[in-house]
């Protein structure tokens, strides 16, 4: 163990890429606060019990034990930390909150990906009308817009719409897994396989297309047109259609796509999903969707509410960096102090020099090929 080396996962930030990551985490904040909503702060570590509702094999949190002998974590989400400011005092709803700040998740040593993420979010909570989910989607896009992410794509799903096509099929619960396992791992052979003994089922033709039921919006749908008629499922297709015309004509040039054979990024999800990407990162730029039994307020009132978070670190990998102005040193003697000062208040990427000598300042503009401004010249 070497005290010069980071935890696994983990990374310094400096420079171009710290800068960038400010601005955009400030980009969007700026965006939600302008928009009405307010600014929630949670602490990094929490009881574990806060997270219980997170699927433990998406997510393992850092553990700690604190002086009483209780489990904490490194927060792993910033969703149910809001749940639990809900739930544990008495703001009215509805409520609009906004956050940034860094979650922690443990992945497999050698996965490529961090385990310190930094996050940008919002949660609405109190509105069980699906405006909700529209205005998430619509301010998520044009911070988009504003961010230049180019050739967006946001993927719409529904974290009820496989539970409850399996609901109707006349299947025991532990088929209901096995099938649900294939079509989430797009095993093909194996869900083949399970689905053989529906042949005569009037869903037969739906689940034969099942596990192709992801990508091009207008293609989905077509092709959903062996799925027998049930209010539960059409209703879900609705809504879907709805959001996407929706955002469509508020963003021409957005592309939406519609997944119906994909497990849900979080297990607290109760209905509509997105997820948005560019072809530029590998990554989503954001995802979220709503959770109405998640979240309770002060009088265990269940709340309906719907929200997403910002994946800032995916956002910086795929923004153009542009290489900062070259820099510039303002060397200056200590009365010429405010002189300097809003000297370097107009320069980009300029700073103070402070070595005793004009000679070390040479020195140092000459190591950092830096543009060097001596004040003390132009008193002579
Ligand atoms: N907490 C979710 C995103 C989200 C915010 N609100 C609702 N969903 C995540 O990290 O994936």
């Amino acid at each position: 163990m070497s005290n010069k080396q980071l935890p696994t996962g983990t990374r310094d930030e400096f420079g171009t890429i710290a800068m960038v990551k400010e601005q955009v985490t400030q980009t969007i904040q700026t965006n939600l606060k302008n928009r009405g909503f307010q600014k929630i702060i949670t602490p990094l570590l929490e009881y574990r019990d806060v997270f219980k509702p997170l699927a433990k094999q998406t997510y393992q949190p850092y553990q700690l034990i604190d002086e009483h002998g209780d489990t904490l974590v490194l927060r792993p989400d910033m969703t149910l930390p809001v749940a639990r400011v809900m739930s544990a005092t008495g703001i009215d709803t509805p409520v609009k909150w906004y956050y940034s700040g860094d979650i922690f998740r443990v992945k497999r040593r050698l996965s490529g990906s961090y385990n310190q993420v930094t996050q940008a979010g919002l949660e609405i909570i109190g509105y069980a009308s699906l405006k909700a989910e529209w205005e998430c989607l619509i301010t998520a896009s044009e911070i988009c817009q504003q961010l230049a992410i180019p050739d967006l794509t946001i993927e719409l799903s529904d974290a009820q719409f496989v539970a409850k096509v399996l609901n109707v099929l006349p299947i025991n619960d532990l088929m209901q897994q096995n099938l649900k396992t294939a079509l989430f791992a797009k095993d093909l052979t194996h869900y083949a396989k399970l689905i053989q003994p529906l042949k005569n089922d009037r869903f037969y033709p739906f689940l034969e297309a099942w596990p192709w039921l992801f990508g091009d919006f207008e293609a989905v749908l077509q092709q959903l047109t062996t799925l027998p008629q049930q209010p539960a499922l059409q209703n879900i297709i609705g809504d879907l259609k709805k959001t996407k015309n929706f955002l469509q004509q508020h963003f021409p040039t957005l592309t939406v796509t519609l997944d119906l054979s994909v497990e849900s990024p979080q297990e607290y999800y109760t209905g509509m999903v997105f997820k948005a990407y560019s072809q530029a990162a590998n990554d989503y730029l954001f995802s979220g969707g709503r959770y109405d039994q998640l979240l309770s307020n002060f009088q265990q009132t269940i709340q309906p509410a719907v929200g997403l978070a910002f994946d800032i670190d995916a956002i910086v990998a795929q923004q153009a960096l542009q290489q900062p102005p070259v820099k510039t040193l303002i060397y200056f003697e200590p009365e010429q102090w405010a002189d300097a000062q809003a000297l370097q208040a107009n320069i980009p990427n300029s700073s103070l020099c402070l070595t005793d000598s004009s000679k070390a300042a040479q020195r140092i503009a000459e190591q950092q090929a830096a543009k060097l401004i001596d004040l003390t010249e132009r008193q002579a």
